[in-house]
This record gives structure tokens, sequence and C-alpha cells, in this order.
């Protein structure tokens, strides 16, 4: 028996079969072709359970769904934030900020989970920057406090490109500074490294100042963690499948 975990973002979807320990057996980036896909044909041990955890458009969690469902035949569970979901330490649960959570997209959801059961007690700002970079501020008593949504690296870039006549800038520095620049390509590029680490900076006094707390512990996901980090003075750790971490707690503390 085993457990498909799917996180369907809006570019990219990562997958993961699980034993219901939580032992990942087979792991890939993407599934464009269902029909053609060796990834879910080859399954063994055969898949029991699924559940997805999806921030796509409508037709496109629709479509994986109903997808899924024809064929391994089994019930696709669809994960979606809550008011409070109980983790599987004791009396730990985390609480959700947004007045309506149903509103909150599941990727930050989980990331809250995965970061919590990584550090309890323990004040956490997690980064996860991909398509859109998320902020989110939890204290140590597993409230989330709330958090960020801005543009990630790449839509900044795009929009600056498609809507001035002189800031051609069409690529990324294979690492992020923050000096100011002397030229189009430095003042683009590290203008906004400056934006994200700036606001994860603010983020960390922010949480310091209202938590009390000194020890932030920054976790992050996300295609540009790797070069992010190294502009972050508080303790950061990366952790690629934070939001597939994430739903495997919220399936292993509700369903196992
Ligand atoms: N080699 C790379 N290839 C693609 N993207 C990269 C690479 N290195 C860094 N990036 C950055 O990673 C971002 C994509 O990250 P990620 O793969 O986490 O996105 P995603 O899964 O589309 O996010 P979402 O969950 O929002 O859909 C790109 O916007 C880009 O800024
Ligand atoms: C912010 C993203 C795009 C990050 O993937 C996703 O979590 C999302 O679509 N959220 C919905 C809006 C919200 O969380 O308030
Ligand atoms: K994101």
């Amino acid at each position: 028996m085993a457990l498909l975990l799917i996180d369907q973002g809006n570019s990219n979807t990562k997958i993961q079969v699980r034993s219901l320990s939580g032992e990942i057996l087979q792991a890939t980036q993407s599934i464009v072709n269902f029909e053609q896909n060796q990834f879910l044909q080859s399954n063994k041990p055969p898949i029991s359970h699924i559940a997805l955890a999806s921030v796509a458009k409508a037709e496109a969690k629709q479509w994986l769904k109903e997808s899924l469902t024809k064929q391994l035949g089994s019930e696709v569970l669809l994960v979606e934030a809550e008011t409070e979901t109980e983790l599987s330490m004791p009396n730990t649960k985390i609480l959700n900020s947004y007045r309506d959570p149903s509103q909150m997209g599941i990727d930050r959801w989980l990331a809250v989970v995965a970061g919590v059961t990584r550090y309890p007690n323990r004040g956490i700002v997690i980064v996860d920057s991909g398509s859109a970079v998320n902020i989110e501020l939890v204290n140590s008593n597993a409230q989330h406090l709330g958090g960020y949504i801005i543009p990630g690296f790449t839509a900044m870039i795009q929009t600056l490109y498609n809507g001035t006549g002189q800031v051609k800038v069409d690529r990324q520095p294979d690492s992020y500074s923050v000096e100011p620049g002397d030229k189009t390509l430095d003042c683009v590029n590290n203008g906004i490294a400056g934006a994200i680490v700036g606001l994860i900076t603010d983020s960390i006094s922010r949480l310091t100042a209202q938590s009390l707390a000194e020890d932030i512990q920054v976790v992050m996901a996300g295609g540009d963690s790797a070069k992010l980090a190294p502009l972050i003075s508080s303790p950061t750790e990366i952790v690629p499948d934070l939001v597939l971490d994430g739903l495997f707690q919220w399936f292993n503390v509700k369903c196992i």
C-alpha cells in the first residue's frame, strides 16, 4: 500500500509516492501526459490513497483530479486550508490567521504544517519562492500571524521587460546580490533580489518583535531558495519538498 502525494503549483507539479510510514519510494517533478506516464504505470506497491494539494486554475485542478481517478482507480483526496490543523506531536495544532481559510492557498498552509513539525515551539519565517514568493510568519505557539505574497523573480523581470522600453533584462544571475547596480542588468537583478530579501528580513524583524523571540528559524522552499539563502542572516534551512512533507504530515494525522 502506498500513498501518492501531489503538489500542483502554478508552473510545476511535484509528485511523490510514499509508504504509509513516510518513506519516499518515488519522486518526479512533472506529469504532462497521463496515458503515457511511466511514473504512474510502474507503481509497486500499488497506490491505495491519493492526496492532492493544488493552487492551479480550476480547470487544471479538475483535469488532474479526473485523470488520476481514471488512471489509478482511487478517489482523490483534495486537501484544503482550514482554521486549525492538528499535528502529529502531542498537544500541537497550528492556527490560521485567515478569517476565511478557504481563500488561503493550500501550499501555504501545508508549508506551515511542515515548518511547525520541523521546528515546534520556535518562531519561523517560511519562504516559498516559485512563480510567486509567499512568506509565512508563525510564532512559537504555532499561530500563523499572517504572510505576504509577491511576484516571483521571473515574474518581476518579465513585468519590467514587457512594461518598459529600455529595461530589457531577460535572464537571472547564477547568484544573487543586493549591491546597488551600475548597469541595467545589475540594477534589475539586484533590485529584485533586494526586494525579496528585504521583505524576508523585515518579516524576521516583525516576528522577533511580535513574539519576543530571538532565535527565528527561516525555512525555505522553491526554485530560488538556494540563491536567496546566502543573503539571509538568520539560521536558514532549505527543504525542497516542504509542501509535500506537509501534505504527508496532514495525511498521516487525518487518515492513517
Ligand atoms: N534552473 C532553474 N530553472 C527554473 N527556474 C529556476 C531555476 N533556478 C531558479 N529558478 C527560479 O525558480 C522559480 C520557479 O520555482 P519553482 O519551481 O518552485 O516554481 P513553481 O513550482 O512554479 O512554483 P509554484 O509552486 O508557485 O507553481 C522561477 O521563477 C525562477 O525564478
Ligand atoms: C500565493 C500562491 C500563488 C503561492 O503558490 C498560492 O498559495 C495561492 O494561489 N494562494 C491563494 C491566495 C492566498 O493564499 O491568499
Ligand atoms: K510559492
